[in-house]
């Protein structure tokens, strides 16, 4: 039998998310009509003899993440758990802590997977790939290929070619080690504890001494990466499984709208069910709906939009995400924007962000994670209205952030509005 773990991290993570991450925890952000978690959750789930997900986090338990949890086990009907670590102990800290409710069970395997990576998850040609890879390695990453420049902000790893034996592992390298980046999923055997075991006696003992002579106090932190994968390259314990399809990480508000895209292509083979159909006397829609719409508006490609949206006349979006209650008032248009809970966009009014889409022309790039501010000024990014944002009628928002329970009377380019 086998076990999936899923990374979710906690709150003073997901800082490029806000003011979004201010309203729900990142992982539970919806992309492409789902949190974000969700779709993770549902590639785990479709692995036969998957006996159990395992979510850990330092976010508190809250409403929103059980409620999350309990509708995610009965619509999947796979036991779901969320366990807290008392602080952040690392990518390899927090496993190692949850060991043994890992281990319970005796499961041959079990998949680790960070919860800010969108993917079409190939899960089961990982487990394929990890039989016919004998019985002595612990571990198989997924990689997949960048190019030399954006290979730098990934843990890059050089592989054996005629093997696929991980050679080295070098975690964000300063100058170019390989265009093979680690796309934050595993398959573990039970093996890779007794490494991380002797990771954390070896820092114990510096903790303890650290303790005894400057009365620091040390975090137990435990690093996957840097203290794992970097020891264990060359030794004929990790293999790497590379991916030809989709995969993109999910840290910024930005990339959330391009995750969307991607996901909403596979939803025409995966979940049709939720894509908006296009029926004589309806809106032209390219992209996904919550909920039905009258004539005389035109949404997508790459829209979606949550329950309880009011869609006035001759509207137009495209590439966006629309959150729950949000108005979007007759004749306005929303670009490369993510319109917050709640919020409002007058008539006439234009909600218009860049996008930070990878270049088209390399079929290696990745998306940038921008910094928010370069050369002084706010990075042109994706426009992002928090909740219960007021757009008045026609005027023009554009690359800003608007924080929430903003009731704004003019227009707006390349500004934080707080
Ligand atoms: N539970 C828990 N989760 C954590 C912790 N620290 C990080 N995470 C989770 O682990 C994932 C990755 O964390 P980051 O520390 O933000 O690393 P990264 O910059 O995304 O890089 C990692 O992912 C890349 C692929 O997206 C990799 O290329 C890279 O090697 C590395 O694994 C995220 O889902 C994050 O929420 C922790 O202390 N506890």
């Amino acid at each position: 039998m086998l076990k999936a773990i899923i990374l979710i991290g906690g709150p003073q993570k997901g800082t490029r998310f806000r003011p979004l991450s201010f309203e729900v925890p990142k992982p539970l952000f919806p992309v492409a009509g789902v949190p974000m978690l969700q779709h993770n959750i549902e590639a785990c789930a479709q692995v036969p003899d998957m006996k159990e997900i395992i979510l850990i986090g330092f976010y508190q338990p809250n409403d929103e993440l059980n409620c999350f949890i309990s509708s995610a086990q009965q619509e999947l009907k796979i036991p779901i758990r969320y366990l807290q670590e008392f602080a952040a102990l690392g990518t390899g800290g927090g496993i190692y802590h949850f060991r043994d409710q890992i281990l319970s069970g005796g499961p041959a395997a079990f998949f680790l997977m960070n919860a800010d990576v969108c993917s079409e998850f190939p899960l089961q040609e990982m487990l394929r790939f990890h039989r016919q890879h004998g019985k002595n390695h612990c571990g198989v990453l997924l990689g997949t290929t960048a190019n030399r420049t954006q290979s730098l902000n990934y843990g890059c790893i050089v592989e054996n070619h005629e093997t696929n034996e991980v050679l080295h592992f070098v975690e964000k390298p300063s100058t170019f080690v390989s265009d093979i980046i680690n796309c934050g999923i595993y398959l573990f055997t039970q093996d890779i504890f007794g490494h991380i075991g002797t990771v954390f006696q070896r820092n114990q003992q510096e903790r303890i001494q650290e303790e005894l002579t400057n009365g620091k106090q040390m975090p137990e932190v435990i690093r996957l990466e840097q203290d794992i994968f970097t020891t264990l390259a060359g030794q004929k314990k990790l293999f790497v499984y590379k991916t030809q399809h989709f995969w993109s990480q999910i840290k910024s508000a930005g990339s959330a709208i391009y995750a969307s895209r991607l996901y909403l292509k596979q939803y025409h083979q995966a979940h049709p069910e939720r894509l908006a159909t296009n029926q004589d006397g309806t809106p032209k829609i390219i992209g996904m709906l919550h909920e039905e719409f009258s004539l005389n508006k035109l949404l997508g490609p790459n829209v979606s939009i949550g329950k309880g949206v009011t869609i006035g006349g001759g509207v137009r979006v495209r590439e966006s995400i629309v959150l729950h209650g949000a108005v979007l008032q007759d004749h306005c248009c929303v670009l490369n924007s993510i319109v917050g809970w709640d919020s409002t966009v007058g008539k006439w009014a234009r909600v218009e962000g860049t996008p930070s889409d990878p270049n088209p022309n390399d079929p290696y790039a990745k998306i940038d994670s921008e910094t928010l501010f370069r050369d002084g000024g706010l990075t042109p990014s994706i426009t992002i209205l928090g909740c219960s944002v007021n757009i008045p009628s026609e005027v023009i928002i554009r690359n800003s952030i608007v924080l929430p329970h903003k009731d704004l009377n003019r227009s707006f380019q390349n500004q934080i509005i707080l």
